[in-house]
């Protein structure tokens, strides 16, 4: 059972003088998916970087399996809300790159994308250009790339960001299922409070900069969608709205502490 955890994290950048974190404490466990969630430039990616390895902390601990996290690796998987796919390989080039460069022999490779791309609903586009997908199949191309040196655990930057609402609770749903198949550790950040609620099985609400944890609930909306209840259904149970208004009016709370 793979973990990645942070203990009482803190990060300052050197040319600033106001802190972006300031003692974050959370886990990631396999199985869970734990979302972040907290106002513009609060700090989001930058807790992100930290658990990706770009960036060191001023304080406190990132631990995976119990092991110092010092610099990027493959077995933590990124997807950013920009997908940075290379524009010159098609959808199954773009997904086995990574496992090209670490010597992986082509069959192996292609046949390991391929998988992937079933995953993500992208069976039947290997041959597709980048310039012509559209938003969200470009995200699930990052999503079966980030997955090909099957990492430990998936950290996911606002991934869905730029979608539209529709394509977004497409790819809400098709994270969760993706999720559920994979049993991994994920840790997803957004600004989008329906989102957060809906996907959640660990939701840390975080203050505005710096970031403090200011609230963690444990919900199972995405778990009754892994189970086969609609999308529809579970957005419109009074519990969801419940949870959504109570989680936007400590955010509001939160910025207003902090005005
Ligand atoms: N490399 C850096 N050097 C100095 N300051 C930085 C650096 N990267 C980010 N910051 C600052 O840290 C703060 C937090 O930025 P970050 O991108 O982590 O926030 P965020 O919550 O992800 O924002 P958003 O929701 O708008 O994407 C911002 O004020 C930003 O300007």
């Amino acid at each position: 059972m793979s973990s990645l955890r942070l203990q009482q994290v803190s990060l300052r950048y050197e040319s600033a003088s106001v802190p972006v974190l300031d003692a974050i404490s959370l886990e990631v466990n396999a199985g869970e998916l734990v979302v972040a969630l907290g106002p513009s430039g609060c700090g989001k990616t930058s807790l992100l970087k930290l658990m990706a390895g770009f960036v060191a902390p001023s304080g406190g601990e990132i631990l995976l399996d119990g092991t110092p996290v010092r610099a990027p690796g493959a077995e933590r998987g990124v997807v950013f809300q920009d997908d940075a796919l290379l524009p010159w390989l098609d959808v199954l080039g773009n997904v086995a790159f990574g496992l090209k460069l670490r010597g992986v022999a082509r069959a192996e490779r292609e046949a390991r994308a391929r998988e992937l791309l079933q995953l993500v609903d992208l069976g039947g586009y290997e041959t597709q250009r980048i310039w012509a997908l559209s938003g969200g199949q470009r995200q699930r191309v990052g999503l079966a790339r980030a997955l090909t040196a099957d990492p430990r655990v998936l950290l996911l930057d606002e991934p869905f960001g730029a979608l539209d609402a529709l394509n977004r609770e497409q790819m809400q749903a098709l994270l969760l299922r993706v999720w559920q198949a994979s049993r991994k550790g994920v840790f997803l950040i957004t600004h989008d409070i329906e989102e957060a609620v809906f996907l959640a099985s660990e939701l840390v609400l975080l203050s505005s900069r710096p970031a403090r944890v200011v609230e963690r609930l444990k919900l199972d909306f995405g778990r009754r969608y892994a189970a086969g209840e609609a999308v529809r259904s579970i957005k419109s149970d009074p519990e969801f709205i419940r949870i959504r208004e109570q989680v936007l009016s400590r955010v509001l709370g939160a910025l207003a502490v902090a005005a």
